[in-house]
């Protein structure tokens, strides 16, 4: 129920902005004025903070919000532990692997009944959920809607990337949809419930066990582009009063934990602050690129970055590869070889990645962990190495993204066990001829 969270045509509205002090309401009144928490808060609601930040974080970056619920969260039965071989939560305990590059076909919607939780699979992580640093890196594929069942992550903050299939997230601060290539960002500890709009649903999910995901700063660019915030869009209020025999599925310490719980937790008839989900449609990322020469660091594209204790070094870095035009002259265009400190989970939403010129298709994965070389095919080196840079060229039909971390990746047992893991993808360098001649300049 809400007054305002759609419009006459039935879509959702969102509020604008990046980790602004909303403030929103499903009914007239709901937020109590001048107070957080007063004696007795309006229609008999339930006053509630939800942190996602230290208390004594610094003011710029404290995140928290108060919600106003027909019922306090505490309300439910206890959590007992799902049997959930599919997640992995402590990447300490996944055992080290050779640093060969990995690639893997998209992974085949499921034909048994499959909700959005059920639908998980871990690929790859560092870091542990428990020492609230590094990530999951996920892949979900499912065929049917959340019923009767909530779901709440205190490990760390959903960064949800679609890459086939709507996705209707109804959560405890209101309802987001998103489709391929847009993205939603929920908070570590926000319930939710997600249907499916079209059937069934595909994609990649990174969860964040570190810091909060936040804007870059822009250094010289400037104060606009980049993801510019006001883009993001966060949902008004809404919430269900229903009863029934409903099951929340928590995870927690890496497992998945199930407690019956006798209403819907989506209860939440007004909330105002900070720490709140949020929505991004990755085609208004303003895409800034060399107009003179040479390949740019892939840090132009960066969306949203999780900031470690070393200043300039994040744990975590969303960046993406999107539509846009190469003018550098005298340059190789695509991607250059590479070698890194940082570790590099990619996968492709759209269309084709300008690095590969096959193998790589939409759905697919890759893994180039730290310092394993890698960089284009051999047909897309021969192919660029002799194009014409006197004019610009539009790579068009695209959108590809990195998961990119400080730490090492590891890639979990079913990564390296699925029949979608491509056993000759090194094969794709290998055609790569020798040119060298020590007379020939
Ligand atoms: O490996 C990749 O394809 C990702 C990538 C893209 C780019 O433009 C520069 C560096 C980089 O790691
Ligand atoms: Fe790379």
């Amino acid at each position: 129920m809400n007054v305002k969270d759609r419009d006459e045509q039935g879509g959702l509205r969102y509020q604008s902005g990046f980790g602004n002090e909303f403030a929103t309401e499903a009914l007239p009144g709901a937020l109590p004025v001048g107070r957080n928490s007063p004696q007795r808060a309006p229609y008999g609601l339930y006053a509630e903070q939800f942190s996602g930040t230290a208390f004594t974080a610094p003011r710029s970056h404290n995140r928290r919000s108060w919600l106003y619920r027909i019922r306090p969260a505490a309300v439910h039965m206890p959590f007992r532990l799902l049997d959930s071989p599919r997640i992995v939560g402590d990447f300490a305990a996944v055992p080290p692997t050779p640093p060969n590059q990995l690639r893997w076909d998209p992974l085949p919607v499921p034909e048994a009944p499959t909700d959005f939780i059920d639908g998980w699979v871990t690929m790859a992580g560092n870091g542990s959920a428990e020492a609230m640093s590094g990530c999951a890196i996920h892949m979900y594929a499912a065929n049917r809607a959340m019923d009767g069942r909530y779901f709440y992550t205190a490990d760390g903050e959903l960064l949800i990337v679609p890459q086939q299939g709507r996705l209707h997230i109804a959560t405890e601060l209101g309802r987001i949809e998103i489709a391929p290539q847009e993205i939603a960002i929920v908070p570590r500890g926000c319930r939710f419930s997600v249907s499916l709009p079209d059937g069934t649903a595909r994609g990649y999910i990174c969860e964040n066990f570190g810091a909060l995901l936040r804007l870059p700063d822009l250094g010289p660019i400037g104060s606009n582009g980049l993801a510019n915030p006001r883009d993001f869009e966060t949902p008004h209020a809404w919430y269900e009063d229903r009863e029934g025999d409903f099951e929340l599925v928590a995870k927690f310490h890496g497992r998945l934990w199930s407690a019956r719980i006798g209403h819907s937790p989506l209860d939440v008839v007004a909330w105002h602050g900070n720490y709140a989900p949020c929505k991004y449609d990755l085609r208004r990322f303003n895409t800034i690129g060399s107009i003179s020469y040479d390949h740019p660091d892939p840090s132009i594209f960066l969306v949203l970055q999780s900031p470690s204790d070393t200043p300039g070094v994040d744990t975590i870095d969303f960046v993406i590869f999107p539509p846009r035009w190469l003018a550098a002259e005298d340059t190789f265009r695509p991607p250059w070889f590479h070698r890194n400190v940082a570790s590099e989970f990619m996968g492709l939403i759209h269309g084709e990645y300008d690095a590969k010129a096959e193998g790589f298709v939409p759905g697919g994965a890759s893994l180039h962990n730290c310092m394993s070389g890698h960089g284009p095919d051999a047909a897309t080196f021969d192919k660029a190495s002799n194009a014409d840079t006197s004019k610009p060229n539009k790579v068009g039909d695209t959108m590809a993204f990195m998961f990119e971390t400080k730490t090492a990746i590891r890639p979990t047992q079913f990564a390296l066990e699925t029949s979608q893991l491509q056993s000759e993808y090194f094969q794709c360098w290998q055609t790569i001829r020798k040119h060298f001649s020590p007379t020939r300049k």
